[in-house]
């Protein structure tokens, strides 16, 4: 089943309660929570009060993006504030598989990001551990930026990789993916999508209408 998760970077924060209502009324499967440190990515975002403030609100499945550095000093934070979800980058980890670990045994799902440089084969020893993979199709840290071609393949070897070691995992991925590209990375294999730009500009429930139009015969 392939899952729209759209990110609320590219939300108007003036009005976000209401924005949120929209996705999860047009049927989005997941909100997706871009959290960035100014340090492991340039830009900063927000973090645990924003979150904790949205999910009085919300019943929506919260995927927690984490561009911070060490995100183990912060797990347990993003679980009191509602997180579902959380995402750390494998580049802003030293002790990936501790981090991990970490996540799990607060009862959530654990998910590796992987920037566009970063090899597959760095999952290699985790990703039975895993339920989930982030490949960015963009350098993390902006919304509104265009995908990376070279990341196309690069989605399509995690697929392999992940039928080669028997690991039932999602695929995501995230940046530039608007609904003139996505049947790209679809057919490359991913299965969750996430989308700010091309969700929040316009109409919000139309744009969400038009990726789920998008992901019907991909789920037969
Ligand atoms: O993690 C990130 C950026 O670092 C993303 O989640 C963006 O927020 C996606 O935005 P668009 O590229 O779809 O505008
Ligand atoms: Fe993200």
């Amino acid at each position: 089943m392939i899952k729209l998760a759209p990110s609320i970077l590219a939300s108007d924060f003036n009005i976000l309660g209401e924005q949120i209502r929209q996705i999860e009324n047009a049927k989005a499967e997941y909100l997706h929570i871009d959290v960035m440190d100014g340090s492991f990515v340039p830009s900063i975002s927000f973090g645990m009060p924003l979150i904790a403030s949205i999910r009085k609100n919300s019943k929506l499945i919260f995927d927690v993006h984490l561009m911070v550095e060490e995100p183990i000093r912060y797990i347990k934070d993003f679980k009191e504030a509602g997180a579902d979800i959380i995402t750390v980058h494998t580049e802003a980890c030293t002790h990936l598989h501790r981090t991990i670990s970490l996540i799990k045994e607060n009862g959530l799902k654990a998910g590796v990001a992987l920037n566009p440089s970063t090899p597959l084969n760095s999952l290699e020893y985790i990703i039975r551990d895993l339920d989930m993979v982030l490949i960015m199709t963009v350098n993390p840290g902006f919304g509104g930026q265009s995908l990376i071609p070279a990341t196309l393949s690069k989605i399509k070897d995690m697929k392999e990789m992940a039928i080669r070691t028997e690991a039932s995992i999602d695929i995501e991925v995230d940046g530039g993916i608007m609904i003139s590209n996505v049947d790209q990375v679809l057919q490359a294999g991913a299965n969750v999508i996430v989308s700010g730009t091309s969700v929040f500009n316009g109409d919000i429930t139309q744009n969400i209408v038009e990726f789920k139009k998008k992901f019907q015969q991909y789920n037969s």
